[in-house]
């Protein structure tokens, strides 16, 4: 049984506020299998965030179908998680509560959200900090909550946008440790995107390189890393050295300016 397989097809999506039409993505088509993770790299306002948001129902689409285990979707749903940038907790709740939001929204019984909510703040390395507030935290850890809040309703699509952007390279390279090890352990789809190439090779199994806007996919780079390897033995291996290479000379070909003739 699939469980999580995204087929997008002929994607168009159109941002029209009455006074000026922006195509933001093209004619994409693109595929994800259940449990895979892809890696999405673009240039600046190509249409990645419009496409993940596309994923999650949050936009219309002009054109085109996005497909989740063979059902076109309509609107969000809880087989779809999406983790942002900026964390997007609700401030006036604790951890524990941001946690369990998604739990209550299903009615899920209050000792059973706890139960359910602590699994994954200990999975999340928040233990302790159940009854902190947001504004208490370091960015590192109010991401950790974030994502811990969305693993908590169990989606079976992980759809991150940025979710590491901010934050130094020690804490990035932490979060996406762990991220790989979630991954792992709970057999989930993502999809992430971000700018950095090294961190798409990092993470991912494919990385969809996108072409200026109007977005449509580009190439798409499969490659195979050893993950029994440690971070350094991994980023310093020829076929990282290599993938890294050919997703940055493709995503240049895309941000460079145009030559004039
Ligand atoms: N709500 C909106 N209304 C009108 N235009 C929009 C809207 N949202 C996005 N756009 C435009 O659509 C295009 C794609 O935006 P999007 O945010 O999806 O790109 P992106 O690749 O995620 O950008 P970045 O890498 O800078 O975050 C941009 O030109 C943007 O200005």
């Amino acid at each position: 049984m699939s469980d999580g397989d995204i087929s997008i097809s002929n994607l168009e999506k159109v941002y029209d506020d009455g006074a000026e039409k922006t195509k933001a993505i093209e004619d994409l088509s693109f595929d994800i299998d259940s449990g895979e993770f892809v890696g999405v790299v673009g240039p600046s306002g190509c249409g990645k965030s419009s496409l993940l948001y596309l994923i999650a129902g949050f936009l219309e689409t002009t054109d085109g179908t996005i497909s989740v285990d063979g059902e076109p979707i309509d609107g969000p749903g809880t087989d779809r998680g999406v983790v942002f940038q900026d964390y997007a907790l609700f401030p006036w709740r604790t951890v524990m509560e941001n946690v369990t939001y998604g739990l209550e929204e299903q009615g899920v019984s209050k000792e059973e959200r706890r139960s359910t909510a602590q699994r994954y703040i200990d999975m999340m390395d928040l233990g302790g900090f159940e009854d902190r507030y947001p504004k208490e935290l370091s960015g590192g850890m109010k991401q950790r909550v974030a994502i811990a809040r969305t693993l908590a309703y169990d989606p079976k699509i992980l759809l991150m946008d940025e979710p590491f952007g901010a934050l130094d390279q020690p804490l990035r390279e932490s979060l996406q440790d762990q991220l790989l090890d979630i991954w792992r352990d709970l057999e989930k789809t993502v999809v992430f995107i971000t700018h950095d190439v090294e961190e798409a090779v990092y993470l991912s199994e494919r990385v969809m390189i996108m072409t200026r806007r109007p977005g449509t996919k580009k190439t798409v780079v499969p490659f195979d890393l050893d993950r029994s390897l440690d971070r350094e033995e991994i980023i310093t291996s020829d076929k990282f050295v290599t993938t890294k290479n050919s997703v940055w000379k493709s995503l240049r070909e895309e941000t460079q300016p145009e030559v004039q003739p």
